[in-house]
């Protein structure tokens, strides 16, 4: 049931395909005959400087696949000197992910119609150090994922 929550997509899965079909498409442009000595692939957001347009992106429930979950993700982020996004719905606490590495941390938001809990949520994001919110506009309901109602 871990690895289908994982892997899997909502109904006959057309969505998750065609997101690997998409990365699938991206060409890299060779360019030749340039200066190749030093390779710089850094940029910023919010101010904050990375290593590579590469993110670590909102996902739940790290410790399905290991331990030490988002702890481990974040001292990831660190190493890679990029920024982690902690998930709503992790598996270690905002203050264990804090205190675990220096990454540059944002914090995952679902809005939930109680918006004490967002908005208590959004406090303990920023005493802990998090420096954007995240905020995921695209699951007004969750998909039917159907490999999750068969392994209920
Ligand atoms: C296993 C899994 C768990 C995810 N959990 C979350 C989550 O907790 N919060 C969230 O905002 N997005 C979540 N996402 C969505 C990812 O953040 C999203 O796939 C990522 O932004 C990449 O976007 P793309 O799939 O459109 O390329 C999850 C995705 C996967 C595959």
């Amino acid at each position: 049931m871990y690895y289908d929550f994982y892997s899997g997509g909502a109904e006959d899965q057309q969505t998750l395909r065609e997101n690997v079909e998409a990365f699938r498409r991206i060409m890299f442009r060779p360019r030749i005959l340039i200066d190749v000595s030093r390779v710089d692939l850094s940029t910023s957001i919010l101010g904050y400087n990375i290593s590579a347009p590469i993110i670590v992106a909102p996902t739940a429930l790290h410790q399905l696949a290991h331990p030490q979950g988002e702890v481990a993700t974040a001292k990831a982020a660190a190493t890679c000197n990029t920024i982690m996004v902690l998930s709503f719905t992790s598996s270690c606490t905002i203050e264990e992910v804090a205190t675990s590495c220096n990454a540059v941390r944002f914090y995952q938001l679902y809005i939930y119609k109680r918006r004490d809990i967002a908005a208590t949520l959004v406090q303990r994001a920023e005493k802990n150090g998090f420096k954007a919110i995240v905020l995921t506009a695209d699951t007004p309901r969750l998909g039917r994922r159907e490999a999750d109602i068969k392994n209920k």
